[in-house]
């Protein structure tokens, strides 16, 4: 079997009495897109948190590339992964501040790696890819519409050719039409790269059109995960209660 490229293994996270990860057991293999799946608090940022190296589990470990994390020489080990990674965050996070181009070859320009030239043209390059022109990368953020934002925000995660990418409510904010042309670009721009891809959103229809694999947390802990074209059968009652958007159920809706 192929060894995952990331791994999360019994992971338990508190917040004093309040325990949001409880044993959370999911892998990624190399070149497969993972959604995560789950309602509102149920922990799905604090599992990326946890996957990302910024918040530590109590219990538990995380692994990329068959390495732990949390043992050992975790500084470096955790370099390196996030190297290795992108990451569209929920909203953009666009650095106000910065134009276009500098906040898509971010990382190139402060890593040191890259003279100024050639990372813009880097930046061009990549916004021709998300189908943005040349014409706005001089521009700032707040001069973009939500989906340009996003498509910068997808830019810059796929600017370094990461193995990984990390998408957190990818489509959040957007109308419908223009969140499903963000889905087909991340799909199309993931598969192009040959990455993983490991995204969270509450939203069924980016979920089925993203992933190859659907799983869903619930409790802290991953209780269903199969094919995303089984979401629709799963058998499961939460699964079914959650894809369907049903009040009643076995799930409190979180009020
Ligand atoms: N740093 C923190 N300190 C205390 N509690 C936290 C912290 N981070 C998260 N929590 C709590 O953990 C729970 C899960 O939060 P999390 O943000 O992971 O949910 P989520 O599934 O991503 O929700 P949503 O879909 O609404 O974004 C929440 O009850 C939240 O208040």
């Amino acid at each position: 079997m192929t060894e995952p490229l990331l791994k999360l293994e019994g992971v338990h996270k508190s917040f004093g009495p309040k325990h949001v990860l409880n044993g959370v057991d999911i892998d990624v293999a190399p070149g497969r897109s993972l959604v995560i799946i789950g309602g509102s608090g149920t922990g799905k940022s604090v599992m990326l948190k946890c996957a990302l190296g910024l918040m530590k589990p109590d219990k538990g470990d995380v692994f990329f590339n068959g390495e732990s994390l949390t043992t050992g020489k975790t500084a470096k080990k955790q370099r390196d992964m996030l190297e290795r990674t992108g990451m569209l965050f929920q909203g953009g996070a666009l650095f106000d501040s910065l134009p276009v181009w500098q906040n898509v070859s971010f990382r190139l320009l402060h890593g040191g790696k890259m003279k100024r030239s050639d990372a813009k043209e880097l930046a061009i390059d990549t916004l021709k890819k998300v189908r943005l022109g040349s014409d706005i990368a001089d521009l700032y953020p707040s001069e973009l519409s939500g989906g340009m934002q996003k498509r910068v925000g997808l830019a810059r995660a796929i600017a370094t050719k990461p193995e990984l990418i990390f998408f957190d409510e990818p489509t959040t904010g957007l109308d419908p039409i223009t969140a499903d042309a963000i889905n087909d670009l991340i799909v199309e721009q993931t598969k192009t790269l040959g990455a993983s891809s490991v995204s969270i959103t509450h939203d069924m229809p980016s979920a089925r059109k993203i992933g190859d694999e659907i799983a869903m947390i619930f409790e802290g802990k991953i209780i269903w995960r199969g094919p995303a074209d089984t979401v629709d059968d799963s058998g499961n009652e939460y699964v079914d209660q959650f894809v369907h958007g049903r009040a009643h159920g076995p799930i409190q809706p979180a009020m």
